[in-house]
């Protein structure tokens, strides 16, 4: 029999991703009670369909060529990926798309777990449909927190729609690698799928709007489409696709503008994601679709969302610096009308884990310390309650072969930020990369704020380039000056010796 429970906590969590699992155990650890509801896997997508199962398909291919651009390894490479053990090591990163793992985890934590679709009824109310039958009417004394993720977003192409095409999740879970597969969209999904899935042995065809990876430096991505070219990979780039159709056999075959078509047994549409906000009765609590019918939250930088009802009321922001006397008690109402709050990708900020992560921690900390009467006034930028590094120094890693990556500002955008901005350009030809790789190609990247004289963005293109990313972080976050970074000194012979090379091109 059904039954319909009540049931109050101080924070409710919609959506048991590694986001809401990080504002849960961040509430959790300041003292107060957090539930998490969860309508499929605990883990959400970056564990079972996205960073997890396509790093674990790109890792054997990586390690491969890069075993085969060092000669006297390269003679011991005999053989090519063996398909069924990458895919069995895949399977055992995603636990065989298994959450108990995850589950003890939340159980051991002391979050309370319930599994099922939940969405908004009014402030601080929430009702979910269970997946046990029952269904539940929760009430939240501090907040509701929507971590609900992002769904992939599919381009009105004339036919698509009547088509059984794979998205990232069938792309990540496959068990049979295509003889040929068609990726729509080149952004970092289809570049890092269309590599996976050519070194496991499919025919891939890239197609892409405009050139591959156009978020970024075009000396970058030219060095990506290089090594997707050199994995047999067929580039269409400048190319829009004007209708899809499903042939007798299953095949799949998309005609472009031009008139020529490609057809492939499988079709990955990866043409970008939006925060599934859709069935969370936001408009319960006064939030509406934008013109285009799409839901979008906009959030403070302690994640609270902008607009809804009684969300803004005084005495609902933080300093970060603790407050008051702190001696009010969870449970007593010290947040003011401060409740609904997003995180990670249904905050549509940044869509990464490691900086939904970073969201979930500051949303957690100002929850439970909003809950305490312990955060009053405005967040100050880098405060422990400000998602400040959001708006600086957002560090991203195609993991490609060879990688791309980046943090913070690109000169566009330093430039429309009102900054006076110079740059510096290199490609990365050090003793450590000729040492890394024969033939290692790779290129560099400093955005410079010519008033302060500190980074603001840095770009790093090549093999293995990706672990060097974390020093330009930390030079951006803690806007190092540059006569100072003069005296960070890279070890002999490391990649990271073009970090010395830009700074002499600077004028250092
Ligand atoms: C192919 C691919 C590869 C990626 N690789 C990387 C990478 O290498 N590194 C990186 O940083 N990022 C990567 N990303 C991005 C990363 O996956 C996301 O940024 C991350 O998963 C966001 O976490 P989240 O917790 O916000 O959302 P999710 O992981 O999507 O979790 C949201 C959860 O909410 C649940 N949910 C939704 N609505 C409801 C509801 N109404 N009731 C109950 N539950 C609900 C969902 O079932 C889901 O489990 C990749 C993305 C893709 C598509
Ligand atoms: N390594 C990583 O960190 C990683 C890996 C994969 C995905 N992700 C994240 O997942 C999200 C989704 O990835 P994504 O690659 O789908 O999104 P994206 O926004 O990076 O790229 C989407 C691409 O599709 C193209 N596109 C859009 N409509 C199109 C159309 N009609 N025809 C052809 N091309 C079209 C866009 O021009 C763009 O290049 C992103 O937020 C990304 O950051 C991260």
């Amino acid at each position: 029999m059904t039954e319909t429970l009540e049931r109050e906590f101080d924070v409710i969590v919609i959506g048991a991703g590694a986001v809401g699992e990080n504002v849960a155990d961040r509430a959790v650890q300041g003292g107060l009670t957090a539930v998490l509801i969860e309508a499929e896997l605990v883990g959400g997508e970056c564990s079972y369909w996205a960073c997890m199962p396509s790093k674990a398909l790109l890792r054997p291919g990586t390690a491969l060529h890069g075993a085969q651009s060092v000669p006297g390894a390269e003679q011991a490479v005999t053989r090519t990926l063996d398909v069924a053990a990458v895919l069995k090591r895949r399977d055992s990163f995603t636990s065989n798309w298994q959450d108990d793992g995850q589950v003890k985890w939340v159980e051991n934590t002391g979050i309370e777990l319930i599994r099922g679709h939940g969405w908004i009824t009014a402030p601080r109310q929430v009702e979910v449909a269970g997946l046990d039958g029952n269904s539940y009417r929760l009430s939240a004394r501090h907040a509701v927190v929507i971590a609900t993720g992002s769904s992939p977003t599919i381009p009105p192409i004339d036919g698509l729609a009547d088509v059984d095409y794979w998205t990232t999740r069938e792309a990540t879970s496959t068990q049979e690698i295509p003889a040929r597969l068609a990726v729509l969209g080149a952004g970092v999904a289809g570049v890092e799928l269309a590599q996976a899935h050519a070194r496991l042995g499919a025919n891939v065809t890239l197609v892409a709007r405009g050139g591959i990876l156009g978020a970024f430096p075009t000396e970058a991505s030219d060095l990506v489409a290089a090594g997707l070219r050199a994995d047999g990979v067929e580039l269409l780039l400048h190319t829009a696709t004007k209708s899809v159709h499903q042939n007798d056999d299953g095949s799949i075959t998309l005609t472009m503008d031009g008139g020529t078509s490609v057809t492939a047994d499988k079709l990955l549409v990866s043409t970008g994601r939006h925060p599934a906000l859709e069935g969370l009765g936001l408009e319960s609590v006064g939030i509406t679709a934008d013109d285009g019918g799409r839901l979008k939250l906009t959030t403070d930088s302690t994640g609270l969302v902008r607009g809804a009802d009684g969300n803004d009321a005084a005495g609902a922001t933080a300093d970060g610096n603790g407050g008051a006397d702190g001696t009010s008690a969870a449970g007593a109402t010290a947040d003011g009308g401060a409740w609904l709050y997003a995180t990670g990708d249904a905050a549509g900020r940044a869509m990464l884990t490691h900086q939904g992560k970073y969201q979930a921690r500051i949303t957690g900390d100002v929850i439970a310390a909003r809950a305490k009467g312990e955060a009053n006034g405005t967040a100050a930028p880098w405060s422990r309650f400000a998602q400040t590094a959001d708006e600086h120094a957002v560090p991203s890693v195609v993991f490609s072969d060879p990688e791309l990556t980046s943090v913070g500002r690109t000169v566009a955008r330093a430039k429309e930020d009102g900054y006076t901005v110079s740059s510096v350009e290199l490609p990365i030809q050090v003793a450590g990369s000729a040492l890394h790789a024969d033939n290692y190609e790779g290129w560099a990247q400093l955005v410079i704020d010519e008033d302060r004289k500190v980074i603001l963005g840095a770009t790093f293109a090549g093999p293995d380039v990706a672990e060097l990313l974390h020093a330009a972080t930390i030079a951006i976050v803690g806007e190092v000056p540059l006569d100072r970074l003069w005296h960070a000194v890279p070890s002999y012979p490391t990649i990271s010796e073009v970090w010395l090379r830009l700074l002499e091109k600077y004028g250092l």
